[in-house]
This record gives structure tokens, sequence and C-alpha cells, in this order.
């Protein structure tokens, strides 16, 4: 159970943004996936969820497979992608009703994600007239719509204010408690305040993958960390 990468491989071109990447999570996991811009964290991300097809390699969501299996793999995936798409016309119930409909899930589920990620105040209002925040907390409520095992999500805090990265932060760390959670991020505190595990990606590849405290070992700081493994590898 739970998710494993094997193999993964995906190219632009001349460009490898992964390459041979393999590692397995176990169920209930939160583990950070960190690396320099471009280090390959979103194609990764993509790749798990079925957004994008890998050149080689495969991911197993319990034991089904990304590529030949992928209703299966996608109904136990919910994510929050970069850029976090929504359609800035639809008020917010409007929007999770939508998702709703096109994933079969009961209307009575809206009401409940909107209360779980603290949308109640601003869920009268259209999508487009919400701060970043609340737009992200929309991305998580259809993230967290069907209540998937696994959550991906690519930069959750990514221009927030403190305030709402701290609650953002919060939500996750909630639902985290009861899922499989793979999250990038470049905010350290971030991946201290939620994470058990760290995999270090750079240039396509793993460059190192243990828990948090054994990531932080040697080193000054998980900042520290993080530059002294990305150097010139
Ligand atoms: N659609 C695409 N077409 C061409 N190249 C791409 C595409 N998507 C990603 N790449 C390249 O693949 C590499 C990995 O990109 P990716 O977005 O996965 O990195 P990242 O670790 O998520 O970076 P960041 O921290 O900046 O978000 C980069 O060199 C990027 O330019």
């Amino acid at each position: 159970m739970g998710i494993n990468i094997k193999g993964l491989t995906k190219n632009y071109g001349a460009q490898v943004a992964l390459n041979q990447v393999s590692f397995s999570i176990k169920k209930g996991e939160v583990v950070g996936l960190l690396g320099p811009n471009g280090a390959g964290k979103s194609t990764l991300m993509k790749s798990v969820t079925g957004a994008i097809l890998p050149d080689d390699g495969d991911v197993l969501v319990d034991e089904f497979s990304v590529i030949k299996q992928p209703i299966e793999t996608k109904k136990r995936i919910g994510f929050l992608l970069e850029n976090n798409p929504l359609y800035y016309d639809m008020y917010v119930r409007e929007y999770l009703k939508f998702v709703a409909n096109i994933r079969e899930e009961k209307k009575e589920r809206i009401e409940e994600v909107i209360e779980k990620v603290g949308l109640i105040p601003e869920s009268h209002k259209k999508i487009g007239q919400l701060s970043k925040g609340y737009k992200q907390r929309v991305g998580l409520a259809q993230a967290i719509l069907s209540n998937p095992d696994i959550l991906i999500l690519d930069e959750p805090t990514n221009g927030l204010d403190p305030n709402q990265i701290l609650e953002i932060r919060e939500v996750i760390r909630e639902i985290g408690k009861s899922k499989t959670v793979i999250l990038s991020t470049h905010i350290m505190q971030e991946v201290e305040a939620l994470c058990s595990r760290v995999i270090l990606l750079n240039k396509g590849n793993i460059v190192s993958d243990s828990p948090i405290e054994e990531f932080k070992g040697q080193y000054k700081s998980l900042e520290d960390a993080f530059y002294q493994l990305t150097q010139s590898k």
C-alpha cells in the first residue's frame, strides 16, 4: 500500500527533468519534496497524478499503475498542482459542486470541505474575487473533496502572507494526520512543521532521502543541508 515510484524518467527534448527516480512512500507518511528551481519536483508530482506521462518507469498507487490503470489511481489521489488552475468566473460553491458532479460525490461533501479548509467567510464570492490564500483554500478543498488517501501538494503556500501560510499549514497538518502526503516547498520551516521525511531532488536525481532528523544530521540547519547537498552535483 502507498506509492511506489519505479525508475521514473522524463525528458523535455534535451532537458532531463527526471532521471530514473525511484522511491516508495508508506501509507500515512508526509514527505517533503525539496530541490532547487528546475530540479524536477513538479514533473515528479505531475507524473504521480497522471497529469503527464513519463518516458520510462511507472508509479504504482496501491497496486495500480498510473500508466495502465489511470482511473483507479486517479480515484485515490487528490492534488493541488502549481498555478492551481481554477475557474475564476465561478462562485466557490458552484465550482465545488461542478467538481463534485464530475467525481460523483455527494453534495453534502461540499459544505464539509468548505468548513475543513476555512473557506466559510469567503464562500459566497466568485473565485476570481478571492485573495491568493483563499484561492489556495479552494484548490485544497477540491483536492480533498473525494476524501482521497493520497494528497499531492505542489508549493501549497507559495505567495501567501505569513498569516495565511500558518493557516494553510494548519489545514495541511490536520489533513496529513490521516493521509499520505507528498508536498513540495521552498520553505524549510514548512518542511520542519509538516514532514517526517525529506526527499531532495537535484537536476532530476534524488540526492538525499531520509527522515528529517537524519537529513539535518551533520549540517547546521535545513537550509545548510539543502545548500551543501545541491552544490556542484
Ligand atoms: N512543459 C515543459 N517543456 C519543456 N521543459 C520543461 C517543461 N516542464 C518542465 N520542464 C523542464 O524540466 C525541468 C524540471 O522542471 P520542474 O518544473 O519539474 O522543476 P521544479 O523542481 O518543479 O522547479 P521549481 O522549483 O522552479 O518549480 C526544468 O529544466 C524545466 O525547464
